[in-house]
């Protein structure tokens, strides 16, 4: 049997990442989890939660999991469907502001997408284009996210970049 296709899908705030991400999972299996590492903390949050949720059509199951994400794909992995984690910019900014251990995660993210038995579509930020940020968490998490989306691109099947929508493979095959 062959491994399950992995995607990561980057881009900027607003960049039609989403949107990509979804489609290109929509194109893989009929039935989709849709992973969020969002939390609604305010309204304007709630608004673009509701927004996603009206993109999504009855073949998604959505769950939730800002910080056990290893453990959510080990879950609700199963051969008949893909999963879809967005995002993993909110999943490390949960993570690191819980001040866990940011190596152990990506390790356990990386072991759980190895194991899974079926395709996964990962989106996360590409944050390192702007100025140098003046305060160090900032800083430290600007370093993460660009060490941690290294890591996944070495692993994943292929890895899409999306600037203003427009989705450019950045490796693996079409
Ligand atoms: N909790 C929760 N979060 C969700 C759900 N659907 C989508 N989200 C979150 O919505 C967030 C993305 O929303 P936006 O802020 O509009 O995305 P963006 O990064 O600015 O825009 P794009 O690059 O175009 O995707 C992701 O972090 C998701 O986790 C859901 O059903 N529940």
């Amino acid at each position: 049997m062959t491994k399950p296709r992995t995607i990561l899908v980057l881009g900027g705030a607003r960049s039609g990442k989403s949107r990509h991400a979804q489609a290109l999972a929509e194109a893989m299996t009929p039935e989709g989890c849709f992973i969020a590492t969002a939390q609604a903390w305010d309204d304007e949050m709630r608004d673009r939660i509701a927004r996603h949720q009206a993109d999504r059509d009855e073949r998604w199951t959505t769950v939730e999991a800002p910080l056990a994400l290893a453990d959510a794909i080990a879950e609700h992995s199963r051969s008949d469907r893909v999963l879809l984690v967005d995002c993993l910019t909110l999943w490390l900014t949960n993570m690191l502001l819980g001040e866990a251990d940011l190596a152990a995660a990506g390790d356990a993210l990386v072991a759980a997408l190895e194991d899974a038995p079926c395709p996964v579509v990962l989106v996360s930020n590409e944050v390192g284009f702007g100025i140098v940020p003046d305060n160090a968490l900032a800083r430290r998490f600007r370093d993460a996210q660009g060490t941690l989306n290294q890591r996944l691109a070495r692993v994943c099947d292929a890895t899409d970049l999306v600037v203003a929508g427009l989705p450019l493979r950045l490796s693996g095959e079409k």
